[in-house]
């Protein structure tokens, strides 16, 4: 008999009508022969009105009682949704998560998943019972109420999903599948019917908040189909699966996050280790730090930028405060009003010139381009936040988003191509390891053979970073990655971008001629780069990634010139002549992870 998983959002069971409707769901799923288990969240805004209460009676909650009391939300909604079963004449049973068997570590407000014990659930199943799990929490070793973070019952339906080996994983939500981008904020986005684990992951990290990223996760390791679709209507939505919808579309998806503050530390000292305690030092604080740019050295000297959250701007200033002096940087500057915009398609990986149809369009609307960065998925663009809305319509509308691609396949029709055949030992593997979301890193490489070119004194005007990258596009060389930083200088900016060895004399070429016509400051060049990737899946949310590798590379002085992080990869441009002994020391240090 079929399985499956339903999970519930906030939104599907704000009020008694709906829970009553979600009650419904469930039942007719069962009536058509599967076994059911719903997740279900919240009721509405209640964890909002629950973080609300607790900060009208404590300015410091303990992290241990804050999810003692975020977990009641759920508690809630899953008991009414048992009563609405039973009511409509069917056979229901409400568990929280330290009832059904979900076992975390013991960090509050985040915590990570160990293990499910499924027997309860089952049991339950046999009996002929729908069991109403409570999304979003579990239990320690020590039986204390743990949550997933926000947004985490996704991630709690995934690993029921993985664990019980069910057909099919439903997100029930407030949207009819996985768009181009939020509908809400663009009408004209398009609902695809399929998008691959890797860009739903990278969609999902750059504000797309349909789906939580641990979610996609923990599908993507163990191979979970997620079916996105609406509480409120029949009709099919969107699969998460291993492939993309369309292998031609250079760009499947765009998001943005709004709310992004950007600072600068200025005149660091180019030298190992030094980015390494500007980082550990907000990583202390527990600030999640994105597009991170660190300009290539002059006269010793390197100033690196990179975005925090808005809201988290002033911690990651007090945090700097305390270090500024010991580093030796020489200033300090933050731009509160900033938005990222972000691109994401498997596509762009083998094509020419994405990057460049990407700032031509934010340059044709008018919007200026602070800071860039790109990785093998996608690119990354710091606006400012007033032209947020202008800048996501831009580039929706230049990867024509809105139409359908025209080799883009169902559902249907992918899994007639493939065999399907998972490996099913290999699965049960994974499962049966006791710490279901640990890290997996999936490999450490180096490519040799790169070059680096930087410009720096970039005018940070609008359509700049257009010229330049259409220019190197007509030249016919395949740039790989793309960073742009403050470069402190008159509020100028740096660009570097890598290109193939064989293509330096031509890039500094082209280089210099855009140095002249925009007159830029300077053109340098580096022959004898190695770009050092580390892949995996989930490297951001696994923050220890960067650090370790950070860390590892700065006690054996090997100095980064470059960084460039994803879901999928953290990657670093360092000197040849240390790239067999960088991939050394990161083998060891990451032979846990690599298994
Ligand atoms: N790319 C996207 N596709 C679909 N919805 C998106 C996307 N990006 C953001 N969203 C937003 O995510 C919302 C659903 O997430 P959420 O409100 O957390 O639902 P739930 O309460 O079911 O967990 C949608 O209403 C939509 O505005
Ligand atoms: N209730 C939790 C968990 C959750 O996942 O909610 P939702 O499915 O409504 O995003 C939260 O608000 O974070």
């Amino acid at each position: 008999m079929s399985l499956i998983v339903q999970k519930f959002g906030g939104t599907s069971v704000a009020d008694p009508e709906k829970i009553r409707a979600a009650a419904r769901r469930a039942i007719r799923a069962q009536k058509q022969g599967h076994r059911v288990v719903m997740v279900v969240s919240a009721m509405g805004k209640q964890t909002d009105e629950l973080l609300r209460l607790a900060s009208a009676v404590s300015d410091k909650p303990p992290a241990r009682e804050m999810d003692m009391l975020l977990s009641t939300g759920e508690q809630t909604s899953v008991a009414l949704v048992a009563m609405a079963i039973d009511d409509l004449g069917a056979k229901a049973v409400s568990l929280t998560g330290g009832q059904f068997g979900m076992k975390t570590d013991n960090s509050y407000s985040k915590a990570r998943i160990r293990s499910i014990d499924t027997g309860r659930i089952e049991k339950h199943l046999d009996e002929g019972h729908i069991v109403v799990a409570a999304g979003f929490q579990g239990i320690d070793d020590d039986l204390n109420i743990t949550t997933l973070g926000r947004g985490g019952s996704d991630t709690t339906a995934v690993a029921l999903a993985a664990v019980l080996g069910a057909d099919a994983c439903e997100i029930n939500t407030d949207v009819d599948g996985v768009y181009t981008t939020d509908p809400r904020l663009l009408p004209e986005a398009r609902r695809v019917d399929v998008i691959s684990y890797d860009e739903m992951l990278e969609l999902a990290s750059l504000g797309a908040g349909v789906m939580h990223s641990r979610s996609i996760e923990f599908a993507k390791k163990f191979g979970v189909p997620i079916h996105v679709r609406s509480s409120f209507s029949d009709r099919d939505g969107t699969m998460i699966v291993a492939q993309p919808e369309s292998e031609s579309s250079p760009v499947s998806g765009a998001a943005l996050t709004k709310d992004e503050a950007r600072i600068t530390v200025l005149g660091v000292p180019d030298v190992p280790g030094i980015s390494q305690t500007v980082f550990s030092a907000i990583a202390e604080k527990k600030v999640a730090v994105d597009m991170v740019v660190q300009n290539i050295g002059v006269e010793g000297k390197a100033d690196v930028s990179f975005t925090v959250p808005g809201d988290e701007l002033e911690l990651t200033l007090s945090a700097l405060d305390s270090i500024m002096e010991k580093i030796g940087a020489t200033g300090l500057t933050h731009d509160a009003d900033v938005s990222k915009v972000s691109v994401v398609g498997l596509g762009m990986a083998s094509q020419k010139s994405v990057a460049a149809r990407m700032f031509r369009a934010l340059g044709d609307a008018g919007v200026n381009i602070h800071m860039i960065t790109t990785s093998e998925i996608k690119i990354s663009a710091l606006v400012p936040r007033d032209q947020a809305a202008t800048a996501l319509r831009a580039v929706h509308e230049a990867f024509e988003l809105h139409e359908r691609p025209a080799d883009a396949k169902t559902w249907a029709a992918i899994q007639a191509d493939s065999s399907r055949e998972a490996d099913v030992d290999d699965v049960v593997a994974r499962l049966q390891n006791d710490a279901l979301e640990a890290l997996t890193l999936t490999g450490i490489s180096i490519v040799e053979g790169q070059a680096r070119v930087t410009l720096d004194g970039v005018p940070d005007q609008v359509g700049v970073a257009a010229d330049m990258f259409e220019e190197i596009g007509r030249a016919g060389i395949f740039v790989d990655m793309i960073i742009q930083g403050y470069d402190g200088v008159d509020g100028s900016t740096s660009v570097s971008f890598t290109i193939h060895d064989n293509d330096l004399d031509a890039g500094l070429k082209v280089a210099k001629s855009i140095c002249e016509a925009h007159s830029m400051r300077d053109v340098r060049g580096a022959a004898g780069i190695t770009k050092l990737s580390v892949s995996g899946i989930g490297l951001r949310s696994h923050t220890q990634v960067g650090t370790v590798l950070f860390e590892q590379l700065a006690d054996a002085k090997i100095n980064v010139e470059m960084i460039a992080t994803s879901e999928l990869q953290v990657n670093v441009v360092i000197d040849s002549k240390r790239g067999d002994d960088a991939k050394k020391c990161l083998q060891a240090a990451f032979a846990d992870a690599l298994g």
